[in-house]
């Protein structure tokens, strides 16, 4: 789940989000009570992980300008949020999300992400989101516009279905009396994220049911697992599944199924399918021995369906195999997982 907290102004709430696992983080470089210098940014950001990305936020400025920002603060993607138009964004030097509040002209932009907003962007304000149609967006979108604590839970699940559906941008609504509230960050992180995994959970639930009726009990891994089973809150992206090389060799078969149940392949490497926002890996599961020195026939069964997934001993292996694994991608995540766990065990 891609959460961007933004309107970030100081050390300490940048810390706050990263460490509940913000994926974005937002500076506003235009005018505004909230805006910070390119310098300022580069401070704020220094040994800032790699997977987390920096988004400056501007509106009406000078290409020179932005340009200028972008190198000064090292910024991964620029925010636009006021008349720029296709011609203005081609021009940009790294990746684009583009605010949009009159839904009706979405369909100018292309090889861009959407952030649809209400008006006035950093008011606070929210849009009706029944207003938007699925099939009216193309593009992957952030939601934002008045998210707080207390409703992103709700726009996650509205939006949960809609197939670009990338993630949820706040800025007012982790604030007090204008200036960012640290608990405030970290329950929007971890009500977003519990949304989202609740949702890929009963995702994985239907799953199991009919690989069960196929004969086929799935080994459920990855952040998911650990948050079933260490009950902390893991922000998982997808579902990774694992099978024993006897269900796993028959790909062409599993991919009957998937398809069945509304999923497409998107990477046939990877062996990973897509529904919506979820996404689902599969592996086999006989190759845990050799990754992390678990013996695969130890996990133990859910109490919650047909499947097996990791205790907390089992879960710590497997995570210290993964920061060790130079493939991962996002190894602060799993280091973060890792630290959760050990530290969940040395309390025990
Ligand atoms: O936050 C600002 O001051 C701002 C100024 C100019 C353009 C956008 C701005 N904020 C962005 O708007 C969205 C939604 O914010 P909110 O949660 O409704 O307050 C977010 O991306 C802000 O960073």
């Amino acid at each position: 789940m891609n959460i961007k907290i933004c309107g970030l102004r100081t050390k300490s709430a940048v810390d706050e989000a990263v460490k509940n696992g913000a994926t974005h983080l937002g500076f506003i470089l235009s005018k505004s009570h909230r805006q910070v210098t390119p310098e300022a940014v580069s401070t704020l950001t220094e040994n800032l992980p790699k997977s987390v990305k920096k988004v400056g936020v501007f509106v009406n400025e000078s290409i020179e300008f932005v340009k200028n920002a972008v190198a000064i603060a090292g910024l991964d993607l620029v925010q636009l949020h006021g008349d720029e138009d296709m011609d203005y964004i081609r021009q940009m030097s790294v990746p684009v999300i583009k605010a949009v509040s009159d839904f009706a002209k979405i369909a100018q932009y292309e090889n861009i992400m959407l952030l649809l907003d209400s008006p006035k962007g950093g008011s606070g304000q929210t849009f009706d989101w029944t207003s938007v149609r699925a099939d009216s967006l193309s593009l992957p979108f952030f939601v934002a516009g008045g998210l707080t604590p207390d409703n992103v839970a709700a726009a996650v699940q509205h939006f949960q279905d809609f197939p670009h559906f990338y993630g949820v941008d706040v800025s007012s609504g982790v604030e007090t009396d204008g200036v960012k509230d640290l608990t405030k960050i970290c329950t929007f992180i971890q009500n977003a994220s519990l949304a989202h995994y609740d949702d890929l959970l009963t995702a994985f639930l239907t799953l199991t049911q009919r690989l069960n009726a196929h004969g086929i009990i799935p080994y459920l891994m990855g952040s998911v697992a650990v948050q079933l089973v260490a009950g902390f809150s893991t922000n998982p992206d997808d579902i990774d599944i694992q099978l024993r090389q006897s269900d796993f060799a028959q790909f062409d078969r599993l991919s009957v199924l998937m398809e069945d149940l509304g999923y497409h392949l998107i990477d046939w490497h990877e062996h990973k399918f897509e529904k919506g926002n979820i996404h689902v890996g599969f592996a086999n599961v006989e190759t845990l021995k050799n990754y992390a020195n678990v013996d695969f026939t130890a996990l133990s069964k859910s109490e919650l369906g047909e499947f097996y997934l990791p205790n907390l001993q089992q879960n710590i292996k497997i995570y210290e195999a993964a920061t060790r694994d130079n493939w991962r991608n996002d190894k602060y995540k799993d280091k973060v997982i890792l630290e959760k766990l050990k530290e969940l065990e040395n309390d025990r």
